[in-house]
């Protein structure tokens, strides 16, 4: 018996065309359509945005961030308030990564052993350590849905050695994490997260050692690192063969919308990434005709919208000028303007996703959808 057929599973394959899928993953908070696009609320806030925009955008699951959470408030504090939906509003699925990776790209002083990850805090500079069974308890406080194992990412270019180290490390917190989880309530989710760097040897080892633990779905992490997105594709085709087809898999700040659809033609059915939020911050629109940039003086005098066919109000109606001025002025309605109009185009591309795969067209959404992109924004 397989231990990954021990672990329920959660997830409803509905349409698959060419290894491109679509489904319904079902959390204790609610449904989450696939391939999802899940917006990155890092300390419990959409940057910019009230949580009844996300939802209105068609988000159906937001990501938290255990590092940033458990320094503050503190994942206990969080817990005695109810855990993360109530304290925050946002009334549906929720994320969590680890920590580890934020760990590793915002503190300090830190250092990695067998048993854990130790740093200092960047909001007080307190010591603390992470261990996969501290990360799993975090996460559990937190309430969160979904809950990431603990593991060790690896920036790319990297030496052989220090990703194969990072991926036995990972594999053996892996187990330790599912261990940590086995208290969870039905219905709660732990993710495995494959590593491997830019090696197919490796990404196939941690692939197989990760499903012989069994986990409720699988992410690929120690991607989007550094490395050229031709190498990202090969990675995911190395290794999205290799996880069990009917439970969801996630591929780790990933990325783009071309990141996204070449990815979703490969067999990926979660997505997160800042981009949305962060490029909405700094006055770049993504659109049906790519990105826009908004500080770009040949945008001062243009009363068209950004895309007057667009379902989202913002994206149909405010004028190029004004969300120019906006930018230029550093009014804080810009950021939150282009915010939500990010968030809003990743989801109807999703939404184009998931429909194209359930009437067996995707192929001819991809390619629309690129020559959109080429044709530019005129
Ligand atoms: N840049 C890719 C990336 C991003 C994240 C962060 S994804 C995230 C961010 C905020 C909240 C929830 C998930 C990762 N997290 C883990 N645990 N491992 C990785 O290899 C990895 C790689």
């Amino acid at each position: 018996m397989n231990p990954d057929d021990d672990v329920p599973n959660h997830f409803e394959l509905l349409a698959t065309d060419g290894a491109a899928r679509t489904g319904r993953l079902t959390t204790p908070h609610g449904v989450v359509r696939t391939p999802a696009f899940m917006p990155v609320g890092t300390a419990g806030a959409m940057k910019g945005m009230h949580w009844r925009e996300v939802r209105d955008a068609g988000a159906d699951i937001v990501l938290g961030n255990t590092y940033h959470l458990m320094l503050r408030p503190s994942a206990e504090r969080i817990a005695a308030l109810g855990g993360l939906q109530r304290f925050t509003g946002w009334n549906g699925p929720m994320l969590t990564d680890s920590g580890g990776f934020q760990v590793m790209s915002l503190s300090d002083l830190r250092k990695v052993s067998e048993n854990a990850v130790t740093f200092r805090s960047h909001i007080d500079g307190a010591k603390v350590e992470l261990s996969p069974e501290r990360s799993i308890e975090v996460q559990r406080l937190l309430g969160s849905d979904i809950a990431m194992q603990m593991d060790e990412c690896v920036r790319l270019p990297a030496e052989h050695a220090d990703i194969e180290r990072a991926m036995q490390l990972s594999l053996r917190w892996a187990e330790r994490s599912k261990r940590a989880f086995e208290s969870a309530p039905a219905g709660y989710m732990l993710f495995g997260i494959v590593q491997g760097g830019d090696v197919p040897q490796l990404r196939h080892a941690s692939a197989r050692g990760l499903v012989a633990v069994g986990f409720h779905g699988y992410a690929i992490g120690g991607l989007a690192v550094g490395e050229p997105q031709a190498v990202m594709l090969a990675m995911i085709d190395e290794t999205a063969p290799l996880l069990p087809r009917e439970r969801p898999r996630y591929l780790m700040g990933v990325g783009t919308p071309d990141d996204i659809l070449e990815a979703v033609k490969r067999g990926i059915d979660m997505f997160d990434c800042v981009m949305p939020t962060r490029n909405g911050r700094h006055g770049v629109a993504f659109t049906r005709f790519g990105q826009v940039n908004l500080r770009n003086a040949r945008h001062a005098d243009d009363p068209r919208p950004l895309d007057e066919e667009s379902s989202w109000p913002s994206t149909r109606n405010c004028a190029r000028a004004y969300l120019h001025h906006l930018v230029k002025a550093g009014e804080t309605l810009g950021a939150m303007l282009l915010s939500e109009i990010n968030v809003a185009y990743y989801q109807s591309l999703m939404r184009g996703v998931r429909d194209a795969i359930a009437h067996g067209k995707f192929d001819e959404f991809y390619q629309r959808t690129r020559e959109d992109w080429a044709r530019g924004d005129i």
